[in-house]
């Protein structure tokens, strides 16, 4: 037997030989049969033609569990889901209830009860201002509406359901005939979908919707359907006039009064999960940041003497300490624990860009520089490198170097000249800044304007990081390569 399956192969042909009534694959598979040697002019040669179905490209197709269990890194901050609000209910088509009576002898007080009837029946329902009657309307379709939910780490989950509804609105009760118990239909509930705080939500490829940055904050993304009219089967005649009274009826484009309810949109959009943290710490793996962060915060991040160790940012809470006095120190701050870089993170290499866009929303950087490696300076300005080609934004951000692992005697004794060479970087760089910024005519600063000036962000720069919060552009590679 021939199993297609088993054929990687994405070419679209394969060729045939058939044998007493047998097929094989033609060459590799026809050499033996039945254990014998065949006999290559028993065999009458076919061409047959057969198109194999492309296999599922795994890296296009969704993640499955497996998958999302094993390398949840790569799928934790960005996923595509689709939301579908509720279709609206359905309006009624109504009788009118029949105002005979029943039993009556003389055709004067026939008139007399049926006049009452109506006046009756006219009277027990409710009414617009204008006297036109309000008829039932079937419920609005749930909304679906995204929130920030402070519960939320990730958006893994997200990847196992990925389409949201809300549910539609309840019909109109319809017993076929208009009476004063009629009720409209029920209004279907908002379907709210909790994500991680820092969840941007995007159009699918398309535009920004809302950036989820507070606990809290959300954004209707998708309106339930209104619900469809109820119609007052009456005859021809009359229908015109009641449908000139009644100016709140919907009607489509061909002037058609509405009864079903309208479908509730379905969109589909893109979360893209940015941690909020005040601090990043950044350095090549194995540096030690996961170890600095529990050792100044309550966070219990994995350690171990292996690079790679985090593969998802780890979030810690440094609070104040008010015995420091001052207003600046005693602040609280989030630290967010960012898996190590490494020289082509800006390219995606060990997925450096996935991590390094979570830096985005920081305002300080924490470098943190195995003091006891091969090269610490040269890892540093590895890690600064990674970080401007990624965004020079980045380097205008205040910044602290660490030196770590100074217990080990190798990094003790480089102490003062690494520091020294560390500090000649950074100086380096302030100067360069400067000269930059003093050709776009901001000669009046003095020098130590100047430094503050870059390393406080300026409002420039503020605005222009909220005007829109889009992935950063390709990476500025080329000019390196
Ligand atoms: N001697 C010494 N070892 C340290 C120090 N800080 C961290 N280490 C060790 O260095 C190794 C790596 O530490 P981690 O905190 O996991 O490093 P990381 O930068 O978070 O590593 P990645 O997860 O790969 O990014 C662990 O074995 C730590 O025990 C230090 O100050 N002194």
């Amino acid at each position: 037997m021939l199993s297609l399956s088993s054929l990687s192969s994405s070419s679209s042909y394969l060729s045939l030989q058939s044998h007493n009534n047998k097929l094989f694959f033609h060459p590799h598979i026809s050499q033996r049969f039945d254990g014998r040697k065949i006999n290559s002019e028993n065999f009458r040669y076919y061409t047959i033609k057969c198109r194999l179905t492309k296999t599922k490209d795994s890296s296009s197709a969704s993640p499955n569990a497996n998958s999302l269990t094993k390398e949840p890194h790569k799928y934790f901050d960005q996923v595509i889901i689709t939301v579908r609000a509720g279709d609206g209910g359905h309006g009624a088509v109504l009788g009118v209830p029949s105002q005979s009576v029943a039993g009556s002898n003389s055709k004067g007080k026939q008139n007399k009860e049926k006049e009452k009837a109506k006046a009756r029946w006219k009277s027990s329902y409710k009414r617009d201002f204008d006297g036109s009657l309000i008829l039932p309307v079937g419920g609005h379709g749930g909304d679906v509406v995204i929130y920030a939910d402070e519960g939320k780490d990730t958006l893994l989950e997200f990847h196992n359901t990925s389409k949201h509804s809300a549910k539609r609105g309840g019909n109109v009760d319809s017993m076929g005939v208009l009476s004063s118990l009629l009720r409209n239909g029920l209004v279907a509930p908002t379907l709210r979908v909790p994500v991680p705080v820092g969840t941007v939500v995007k159009h699918k490829r398309g535009k920004l919707l809302a950036d989820l940055a507070q606990p809290g904050q959300e954004v209707l993304v998708a309106r339930g359907g209104q619900g469809g009219i109820s119609l007052l089967e009456v005859p021809e005649h009359k229908r015109k006039r009641m449908m000139a009274l009644n100016t709140n009826v919907m009607r489509d484009d061909s002037d058609k009064v509405l009864v079903l309810g309208q479908p509730g949109e379905e969109i589909s959009l893109e979360l893209i999960l940015r941690v909020v943290a005040d601090v990043g710490l950044v350095g090549l793996p194995n540096a030690g940041k996961s170890t600095l962060l529990a050792a100044i915060t309550h966070a219990r991040p994995d350690i171990a003497d292996y690079p790679f160790t985090t593969l998802m940012p780890n979030l810690g809470r440094l609070d104040g300490d008010p015995t420091l006095g001052a207003e600046r120190y005693s602040s609280e701050a989030t630290l967010a624990d960012l898996p190590g870089l490494i020289e082509g993170a800006h390219l995606g290499k060990g997925l450096g860009r996935n991590f390094l866009r979570h830096l985005r929303r920081t305002r300080l950087l924490v470098h943190v520089v195995d003091a006891a490696a091969e090269n610490p300076v040269n890892d540093y300005r590895t890690v600064k490198e990674e970080l401007r080609m990624y965004n020079p934004e980045y380097l205008e951000r205040p910044f602290i170097v660490v030196l770590n692992k100074i217990d080990l005697p190798e990094a003790r004794d480089r102490l003062p000249s690494l520091t020294e060479e560390i500090f000649r970087i950074g100086s380096d760089e302030v100067t360069y800044e400067t000269e930059m910024r003093s050709e776009d005519a901001v000669q009046s600063l003095s020098t130590e304007g100047a430094k503050e000036d870059i390393l406080s962000p300026g409002t420039s720069n503020k605005d222009k990081k909220d005007k829109e919060i889009e992935d950063y552009p390709p990476p500025l590679c080329c000019c390196r390569c």
